[in-house]
């Protein structure tokens, strides 16, 4: 059987971890999604939440494709467009400031060694329920808020509200304790991964604005603790909802490898 050799790179945002790979050339098979999910499986593959692709952008400077660990093309990872970013710097693409194109739009970011800011969507439509929030950052984000998030069972509870609530499309579930003011722990069940991740970015970012919704705080930045690290997440609220949201956070490549496909 032909062999071919894909040069790939690891890295992580906040403990959440993707392969990057270099498709300016268009060659990676895209529609193969036993091959992503198998890329992505941490047995028989590389192992990651995730794998993304930069392409060239005709109206931006690079495009960004990500892919679920389950191989499917996902919506928007706020992570991930972090760790793109740095990608992209690291390949010369960008400086220190850059637009790039990625399932949900435009986005802006800053970079500086280590950490990247990530201007995310505007988002005018938060669902209140008793029980929880519904919005979508990018991508769909339930919102519950639980009493002890340490001893809470976020595979379980996750996984029964993603399917039994939100059917075979299914939605990110987060669960989160207020920690003060302007602080909030988060836990994370995602889609596509099915599993807990340890930290989400859009999640974080549906979370801040939530609590800001509810009245929980009434901070324009909010401090998130995830499992893997903490991240920043800044917005206005105007008539129309919250805009010049911004996510913000530490992020590395953690090595470069080939792999044979
Ligand atoms: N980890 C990602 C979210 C991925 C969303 C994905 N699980 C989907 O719903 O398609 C983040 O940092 O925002």
């Amino acid at each position: 059987m032909e062999t071919n050799k894909l040069p790939f790179y690891k890295y992580q945002g906040t403990g959440n971890d993707f392969i990057l790979i270099d498709n300016r050339s268009l060659t990676f098979p895209k529609n193969d999604t036993k091959l992503v999910a198998r890329l992505c499986d941490r047995k028989f593959g590389i192992g990651a939440d995730g794998l993304m692709l930069l392409e060239g952008d005709e109206s931006s400077d690079f495009r960004m494709v990500y892919f679920n660990a389950d191989g499917r093309e996902g919506s928007m990872c706020g992570n991930g467009g972090r760790c793109m970013v740095d990608f992209a710097h690291h390949l010369g693409i960008i400086t220190d400031t850059t637009t790039f194109m990625a399932v949900d739009g435009l986005h802006t970011a800053q970079w500086e060694p280590g950490y990247v800011q990530l201007q995310m969507q505007d988002v005018a439509d938060i669902k209140e329920k008793p029980q929880y929030i519904f919005l979508d950052t990018g991508s769909p984000h339930h919102v519950q808020l639980v009493e002890d998030i340490e001893a809470f069972d976020v595979r379980g509870e996750g996984r029964k509200l993603r399917y039994g609530l939100y059917g075979e499309s299914g939605s990110n579930i987060n669960f989160v304790q207020q920690l003060s003011d302007s602080t909030f722990a988060v836990r994370t069940y995602e889609r596509g991964v099915e599993a807990e991740t340890l930290s989400c970015g859009t999640g974080v970012t549906a979370v801040a604005l939530g609590m800001h919704n509810l009245g929980k705080t009434r901070k324009d930045t909010i401090t998130l603790k995830t499992m893997g690290g903490i991240l920043e997440v800044g917005f206005k609220l105007t008539e129309a909802g919250y805009s010049d949201i911004t996510l913000k956070g530490p992020v590395s490549r953690v090595y470069e490898g080939i792999i044979e496909i």
